[in-house]
């Protein structure tokens, strides 16, 4: 029988760190790997520097046919701590070399450059769910939103603080001078929260041109306090239409940032007041907004098809990222992390005492109360799941009687965490 030989991962494909001169081809991979033209690698990622050391390549010759990027970032964690984190982004491997391990090795390399730097975690966005528990990530924050129907919605509350600022409608400038401020003070109040680099807002603003984002240039809104303090920013387009002589606009946001709940409440007031419009559509609002409850008619406000995890979470050094955190309650667990990497596997004791921070140390004489895996504590760490839940769906096993039921409470958050940032 006749076979075709295909060439496998020992034909001697070498990941390692690309050069300056290896950059246009490495950005050309990517966009293959992501179904672009190559042609439009220079354009789609004028946001991506060159970064000695941070840019992996995999190399079959000189064609490159797999990437990988790491670069500094950080993320606030319940309580308000910002860990610093290591993102990583522009993972793709042709089509041609998929399923050999290119990115298995790549992936490797990237953690344990991580793990050398101290960096405690590491961050990524998934785009397909079966590919990162394999390296010890976990989905830590969900993306999911609204479509308002507005004539059943009957009006949106105000909440009276709201009413002591105001909304005005600004160009990009000001948009490109206030934006970074106000996602700062968002982030840092925002568990799960990204930092927005400075290309991000040249991008937005249409100094670097998007053209996914920029076609048309969109509407945006700031909220300013009572003190004439910027503490909100809206980014949003509306598509005109008429029904039979009636109006049925959709206003779309874009995106929604704010320092606080009132900043929130005045920008989705606005968006219920744009007249011609009839449907608001938001596809990533944080789950604690208190949005469907500000309607008149809440149910006005229907899930929308888009609701699936986001931001997914690697812990390397389980100390450093469980003493970051803060605990609601005081009390006492010891958690027998596995790891296949080995980078954060072992015992660790987390103790939150009634008064003062929460401690977390190696515990490795010590008997576990619960054992779980390093991609399990990662969707924990940020309060996106409970206890309780991932007990339930066996990913969690309890290893002294009674031990999950005081560690749950210990666990859980008064916000749940959201990332509104790709990257
Ligand atoms: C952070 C980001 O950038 S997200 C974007 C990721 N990139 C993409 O989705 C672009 C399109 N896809 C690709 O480029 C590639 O298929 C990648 C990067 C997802 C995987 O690269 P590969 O080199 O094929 O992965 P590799 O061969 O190392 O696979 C490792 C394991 O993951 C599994 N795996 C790889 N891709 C997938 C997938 N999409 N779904 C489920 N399992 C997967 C493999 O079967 C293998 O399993 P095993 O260890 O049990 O044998």
């Amino acid at each position: 029988m006749n076979s075709t030989r295909f060439a496998t991962a020992t034909d001697g494909v070498a990941v390692r760190y690309i050069t300056e001169d290896e950059f246009p081809r490495w950005k050309a991979a990517v966009q293959v790997g992501f179904l672009r033209p190559p042609a439009d690698a220079a354009d789609r990622m004028r946001h991506v520097p060159y970064s000695p050391g941070r840019l992996l390549g995999a190399f079959d010759g000189d064609r490159c046919v797999g990437t990988a990027r790491g670069f500094p970032s950080a993320i606030t964690v319940p309580g308000g701590a910002v860990l610093p984190a290591d993102a990583i982004a522009n993972v793709a491997v042709l089509p041609t070399h998929r399923r050999r391990g290119l990115l298995t090795r790549m992936m490797r390399r990237e953690l344990a450059g991580a793990a050398e730097r101290g960096e405690p975690v590491a961050i990524l966005v998934a785009a397909e769910a079966g590919v990162y528990g394999r390296f010890g990530f976990g989905p830590a924050t969900r993306l999911s939103g609204y479509r308002i129907a507005v004539p059943r919605a009957g009006g949106i509350r105000l909440p009276e603080a709201a009413r002591r600022g105001r909304v005005e409608l600004v160009d990009t400038e000001t948009a490109a001078r206030v934006g970074p401020g106000v996602h700062d003070a968002f982030r840092r109040r925002q568990p799960g929260a990204v930092p927005r680099p400075p290309a991000w807002w040249r991008t937005d603003t249409g100094v670097l041109r998007h053209p996914l984002r920029h076609t048309p240039e969109p509407f945006r809104a700031v909220y300013r306090d009572a003190g004439g303090t910027p503490t909100g920013l809206l980014t949003y387009r509306v598509e005109e239409a008429w029904e039979g002589g009636l109006p049925a606009s959709r206003l779309v946001v874009l995106d929604l940032v704010t320092a606080d709940w009132t900043a929130s409440a005045a920008l989705w007031h606005h968006c219920l007041s744009v007249d011609w419009v009839t449907t608001v559509v938001a596809d990533n609002v944080a789950p604690d907004d208190p949005l469907p409850l500000l309607l008149g008619d809440p149910r006005a406000a229907r899930a929308t098809e888009v609701d699936c995890d986001f931001l997914w979470l690697r812990i390397l050094d389980v100390p450093a990222a469980l003493t970051a955190r803060r605990y609601p309650v005081p009390g006492r667990v010891v958690i027998e992390v596995e790891d296949r990497s080995g980078h954060a596997a072992g015992r660790f004791a987390l103790e939150s005492p009634p008064d003062g921070a929460a401690r977390c140390d190696r515990a490795d004489g010590e008997r576990a109360d619960l054992r779980l895996d390093v991609s399990v504590l990662g969707s924990l760490y940020l309060g996106g799941e409970t206890l309780a839940r991932l007990e339930a769906a066996g990913l969690v096993e309890e290893l002294r009687p009674g031990a999950l039921g005081r560690a749950d409470p210990l666990l859980r958050t008064p916000l749940r965490p959201w990332c509104p940032d790709g990257f």
